[in-house]
């Protein structure tokens, strides 16, 4: 099945994929100007699939991105297109995201990459499978938090955020796990690191946990989150009913027979809800969560204010709050040594970041211009 074949019920065309009255409210003068509504299922090069009401449109963004990376096209946007006109048409506005999954950098001034916008749920997956690695989920927790923040949209540019995404622990393959007493252990070990994140056991080849966890995702978008064999594309797909995550649609993209592999990166579920899957979100490792990180371990960085010297490094300083809470046992070592872990970690993966997004921009700045060049030249040998 491809997009374009999507059937949209008459009624409410775009509900299905997360349309709701504050969208409607925030369209209305875009409705006025004649323009369609619509949800970005997928990005490439410059061009995006919107689903709108008049079916899926192929689309050119260039009106609405400027030099700021923040502001491109992405994934879980919603954006209003211009009915009118040849294939593609164009994106004219995008609206103003509630949420955004931002692959930031440590620099204040160099800008981040968008990976997926307008998120309700942060579905991080943990394989029962294998030991629980409490540290490892601290890292996802601290990944999804960075979406609920929403801090690097306010620092970085000027688009607004609302309201956090929620984040959920999924631990896959409960089938794995020998009885119900042990699953009751892991299910409580993961609540103990994660405090007031719901925590739900499913099993995808059992179809144990499914109707509990599409009725949460009925309510919003969601993206998966999780370490590679985690389970994520095999619980996508029984959520979806089908086998759309693997499925490739070989296009013909320019008319030169070169052909380009594609794939949905938005779907809606059958049960309700919106999933995203795309590649950069799956590449997780490659993307910072520092601001995420303090919130995951908010007790350390309470502490952390009454010690004695603002920049205490809690190793060996006088007056030390962090190490008092340690010596009383209030703090457990674990918890530190993740802590620790995971900004050294994050140091690491944003110098290896900035120098890649740097790279990424200027290759796109430079097809872009490449682009241009040839457009105006296709011009000037029309005029001569
Ligand atoms: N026993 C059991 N195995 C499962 C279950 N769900 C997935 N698996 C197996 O786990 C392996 C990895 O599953 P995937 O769905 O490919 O994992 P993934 O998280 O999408 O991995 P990446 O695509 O690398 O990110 C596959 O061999 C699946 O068959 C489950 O509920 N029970
Ligand atoms: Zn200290």
């Amino acid at each position: 099945m491809s997009f374009s074949s999507f059937q949209l019920p008459a009624s409410h065309p775009l509900a299905l994929y997360g349309w709701d009255t504050d969208w409607e409210a925030e369209f209305a003068p875009y409705a006025e100007q004649g323009l369609l509504p619509g949800r970005v299922v997928r990005v490439d090069r410059g061009l995006c699939d919107v689903v709108t009401p008049a079916g899926v449109i192929r689309a050119d963004t260039e009106f609405v991105v400027p030099r700021d990376p923040m502001k491109v096209v992405c994934t879980g946007d919603w954006v209003a297109v211009d009915p009118e006109g040849d294939d593609p048409r164009y994106v004219r506005t995008l609206l103003p995201r509630r949420t955004a999954f931002v692959r930031s950098t440590s620099s204040k001034r160099s800008e981040g990459q968008v990976l997926a916008t307008n998120i309700d749920y942060v579905v991080i997956c943990v394989s029962l499978a294998l030991e629980l690695d409490l540290g490892r989920i601290e890292r996802f927790l601290a990944l999804a938090m960075s979406c609920s923040s929403g801090e690097a949209l306010l620092h970085k540019s000027a688009l607004s955020w609302e309201s956090g995404a929620q984040p959920l622990g999924v631990l896959t393959k409960a089938d794995l796990v020998p009885d119900a007493a042990t699953l009751g252990h892991l299910v409580q070990d993961v609540e103990k690191t994660a405090p007031g994140v719901p925590v739900l056991p499913v099993s995808s080849s059992a179809g144990e946990g499914l109707d509990v966890l599409a009725a949460v995702l009925s309510g919003g978008t969601s993206v998966l989150l999780g370490q590679s064999g985690a389970g994520k594309s095999t619980l996508a797909n029984v959520l979806i009913g089908e086998d759309v995550m693997d499925v490739r649609a070989a296009r013909d993209v320019d008319g030169k027979g070169r052909h380009t592999t594609t794939t949905r990166n938005l779907l809606a579920l059958p049960g309700g809800g919106v999933l995203i899957d795309t590649p950069g979100l799956r590449g997780v490792g490659l993307w910072d969560a520092e601001t995420g990180v303090g919130q995951v371990f908010s007790e350390i960085e309470e502490l952390a204010a009454d010690c004695r010297f603002h920049d205490c490094a809690h190793e060996a300083e006088p007056g030390c709050a962090v190490l008092a809470a340690l010596d009383s046992g209030v703090l457990p070592e674990r918890r530190l040594a993740s802590y620790r872990k995971l900004l050294r970690e994050n140091q690491r993966i944003v110098a290896k970041t900035d120098a890649r997004v740097r790279a990424e921009i200027r290759r796109d700045w430079k097809r872009k211009g490449a682009e241009g060049r040839a457009a105006m030249d296709a011009k000037r040998g029309r005029w001569h």
